[in-house]
């Protein structure tokens, strides 16, 4: 039996460890046994227990303060040591066989929009470490209210997805927060987007505009980032048992795939290992 992985992903402040950790405990109260994997560098190390803390290898604080880097440019640094020791991370996942792990990562999306660094640590989770893996893509929900700030939020989804190339869920996070029930009427058509009716919303604006809405509309439809799972971890909530049996099925789905071509961008020692 192959591992069972989940990538947790999102813009900052998106909800992703609240959720990674409404997840462990949810396993925890379920009797199945799940661990959370820090891949932040800049994680607040008293907040939550993680298992397997990147902080272990480089923290973020130490590279901006030892080589005078600024936050971006010092979490790209931490991301490239850790892809040339990424035998840490093999050595620290070690024997977790038939355990999930949650994968809580930076919330800085570039990571995996722009840099293919994500990409590379999934492709090795899968290739050389036999991970059934899958990636959980948050976007707050207040955020994504109006038409525009949703079609952003779907874009920049869609652009992980295909860099990641993993089976991929969408949620919309911090659902607690939208209280107006008119605003929780338009985020229900959000959670199944129909390009028809999403065309239909924007009959009052700029005609130019409506006719960009369309087409993205139209494009998020063709990828199929067909659905957003409603997730509130203010509450005991059945969003994240809900949110796990996407996971199940996905991860399922996964694992009776062709095995993956190892990573283009692998380390060709790597490759020796195969
Ligand atoms: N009301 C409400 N607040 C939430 C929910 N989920 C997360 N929050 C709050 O949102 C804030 C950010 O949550 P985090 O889980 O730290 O978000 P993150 O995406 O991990 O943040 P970064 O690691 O900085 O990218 C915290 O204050 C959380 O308590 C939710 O479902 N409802």
């Amino acid at each position: 039996m192959s591992r069972v992985g989940c990538m947790v992903l999102g813009p900052a402040g998106a909800g992703k460890s609240t959720f990674c950790n409404a997840i462990i405990s949810h396993m925890q109260s379920i009797g199945r046994r799940a661990h959370l994997v820090n891949l932040d560098p800049a994680a607040d190390p008293t907040q939550y227990e993680f298992t397997i803390d990147i902080k272990d290898l480089i923290s973020l604080e130490d590279v901006m303060e030892e080589l005078e880097l600024g936050p971006n440019g010092g979490l790209v640094y931490c991301f490239e040591y850790l892809m040339n020791n990424l035998d840490w991370l093999d050595e620290e996942i070690g024997d977790y066989d038939d355990e999930y792990l949650i994968f809580d990562c930076p919330g800085q999306i570039e990571l995996y929009t722009h840099i293919p660094v994500l990409p590379t640590i999934a492709r090795h989770l899968q290739v050389n470490l036999n991970f059934s893996l899958c990636a959980a893509y948050l976007l707050e929900a207040p955020f994504v209210i109006d038409q525009a700030k949703f079609f952003s939020g779907a874009l920049s989804a869609m652009s992980a997805m295909i860099l990641l190339e993993l089976p991929h869920i969408n949620v919309l996070s911090k659902m607690d927060l939208v209280k107006l029930e008119i605003s929780r009427k338009k985020l229900k058509q959000f959670l199944n987007p129909d390009p028809l009716l999403l065309e239909e919303e924007s009959d009052d604006s700029n005609p130019r505009f409506s006719k960009l809405n369309r087409a993205i509309a139209y494009l998020v439809d063709d990828f199929g980032m067909v659905q957003f799972l409603p997730l509130d971890c203010s509450s005991e909530s059945k969003s994240v048992a809900t949110i796990i049996s996407h996971i199940d099925d996905i991860t399922q789905w996964a694992e009776n795939q062709e095995p993956k071509e190892p990573a283009e961008e692998a380390d060709p020692e790597d490759e020796d290992n195969e």
